[in-house]
């Protein structure tokens, strides 16, 4: 009966070690060991007992922190590094050991300098030494998908025979395609003595963007442990990311119809956990785990989503420990996802509203990268606050730098009755010009501006800019708000916002 279980083993914090710039102290190796035990894994490869004392002393930690999973360390076919696994975990229950020799011919010759007599006796006497003090042994045929079929059996068969209960086929250079690694572990699998009792594994690199298509295919040929690294990461271009494999076992079980241990609500604390750690950050756009994973940005995925959520997401963020599913306001949306967000945010607009502000937001977000709550509020209120005081309004302004500080404005005011009022100024820098140009065109002689403030109402350089005006007139202050990306069109908006109010008294802010 074909076997449906199929069993993770996480190298997080060996294989995972060897991303460039990660450096795991021993805290950290149990705090990652804790989470991979809640998140399901079945096996935990610690990490090389002999590349250092702390390393050593780092495994035995994670073997005594953890209950359910296995525990191994990595080791070279010498007696020195699998005496290094055996004083760090020999003595702890559910450990082994994980004994690694490479088999390809560049490997053999160019970097071990061995035969293959060599490399087949190196293998099996570090398998039967580590025999004596471990059960659970798996052994890896290093840069296997470079390495002749029939040596690769040759090894496979000779260490089953010295006791070795896993064999792992790794693509340690991220070299093979699917179809060529299904073949391999069949061709392994009709020529390897015994075979049918040992547990046959995968670990695959992304140097192609493979590591994902390979370990499945090997699953489908028949392979019953997958090797990787949370976030994918790991030496090189990294190691095919679990939370992906389980992810896509889970979503496609009826096509793969396989079991696993794996808890997919704690990957993205797991995942969220290792970037913390490692300091190797997530790609927004990375499967499963990236910030934009449930993120639905264009108009039309967005009015699919809010109908029917199922219209483009295949998982649900909540399955694998996400919040929520995130409709990104932008340039593409539509004006169902705008009204759902003013819905979230608690303010409900009717049909015209929509409509009007619709044509602001586009307008908006044409020029502003990134649309944030804070933005369609304030787009939402001067809306509201147009439809009350509108006898002016600001058309447009050219400028002029006459000498140093200096400025000479033109501006163009709309009356309500549709006549155009043009004024132009003089002033110390733009927007008093401005101010001036306004006053020129709406002859304002009795006025008078006593506060202007400015604030960046969301976040980024190319955020909105929020102008707060006060004018007096015979002792009474009227206040001006407006909001633009361009602070000079937001200053004279808010200035001429005032001075509507002006000529609408009641409107007024206080008597003094
Ligand atoms: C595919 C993989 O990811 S394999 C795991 C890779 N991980 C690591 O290397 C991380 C930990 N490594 C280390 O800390 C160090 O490399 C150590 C402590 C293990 C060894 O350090 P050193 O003794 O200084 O050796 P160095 O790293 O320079 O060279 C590796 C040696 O191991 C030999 N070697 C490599 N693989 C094996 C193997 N599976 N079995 C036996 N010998 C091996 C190499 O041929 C080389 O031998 P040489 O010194 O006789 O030329
Ligand atoms: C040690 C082995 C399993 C490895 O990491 C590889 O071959 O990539
Ligand atoms: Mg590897």
């Amino acid at each position: 009966m074909e076997n449906k279980r199929v069993y993770f083993f996480d190298t997080t914090l060996r294989d995972g070690e060897q991303t460039p710039g990660v450096n795991l102290n021993q805290e950290e190796k149990v705090e990652i060991a804790l989470r991979l035990e809640k998140l399901g894994i079945d096996i935990i490869e610690a990490g090389f007992a002999a590349a250092s004392p702390g390393d050593a002393q780092a495994i035995r930690a994670v073997a005594q922190a953890v209950s359910k999973p296995m525990v191994v360390s990595l080791a070279r076919t010498n007696k020195e590094d699998i005496d290094a696994v055996i004083n760090a975990i020999g003595d702890i229950d559910n450990t082994g050991i994980h004994i690694f020799i490479a088999t390809s011919p560049i490997h053999r010759e160019r970097k071990l300098g061995l035969t293959k007599e060599q490399v087949v006796a190196k293998a099996v006497e570090s398998v039967s030494y580590a025999a004596k003090h471990f059960k659970h042994i798996e052994f890896s045929c290093e840069d296997s998908t470079r390495t002749e079929l029939d040596f690769l059996c040759e090894v496979a068969e000779k260490v089953i025979e010295a006791g070795a209960t896993v064999l792992n086929f790794p693509d340690t250079v991220g070299y093979t395609t699917p179809e060529e690694y299904i073949k391999q572990f069949q061709y392994i699998k009709e020529n390897t003595a015994g075979i049918e009792n040992i547990r046959l594994s995968c670990h695959c690199h992304d140097d192609l963007g493979l590591a994902l298509s390979n370990s499945i295919a090997a699953i489908k040929a028949g392979v019953t442990q997958v090797e990787g690294c949370i976030n994918g990461i790991g030496e090189r271009a990294g190691n095919v990311a679990l939370e992906e494999v389980a992810a896509l076992l889970e979503t496609r079980k009826d096509y793969y119809h396989k079991e696993t241990g794996i808890n997919l609500k704690e990957v993205a604390r797991t995942s969220k956990l290792v970037s913390r750690l490692t300091g190797i950050a997530i790609p927004p756009n990375k499967a499963v785990i990236g910030g934009n994973a449930f993120a639905h940005s264009s108009g039309i995925h967005q009015d699919g989503v809010i109908k029917d959520k199922s219209t483009y997401e295949i998982m649900k963020p909540e399955s694998i420990g996400f919040h929520e599913t995130k409709l990104v306001l932008g340039k593409l949306s539509g004006r169902n996802a705008l009204k759902k967000r003013y819905e979230e945010l608690g303010y409900f607009v009717n049909d015209e509203q929509l409509r009007e502000v619709f044509k602001k937001y586009k307008d908006l977000a044409d020029r502003k990268k990134e649309i944030f709550d804070e933005d369609i509020i304030a787009l939402l209120e001067t809306q509201t606050t147009k439809e009350k005081h509108s006898l002016y309004s600001f058309k447009d302004f050219s400028l002029q730098i006459l000498t140093d500080n200096q400025y000479r404005a033109f501006v163009n005011i709309v009356h309500s009755d549709g006549s155009l009022i043009e004024g132009v100024g003089e002033g110390n820098g733009p927007i008093d010009a401005l101010y001036k140009g306004i006053d020129g065109a709406l002859q304002l002689e009795d006025t008078e501006l006593v506060d202007y403030k400015i604030n960046s109402i969301s976040q980024g350089k190319d955020s909105i800019g929020e102008v707060f005006v006060k004018v007096r007139k015979k002792g009474s202050l009227f206040q001006g708000r407006a909001i633009n990306v361009d602070i000079i069109v937001a200053s004279a908006n808010a200035y001429i916002d005032a001075i509507n109010r002006l000529k609408t008294p009641h409107e007024n802010l206080s008597k003094i």
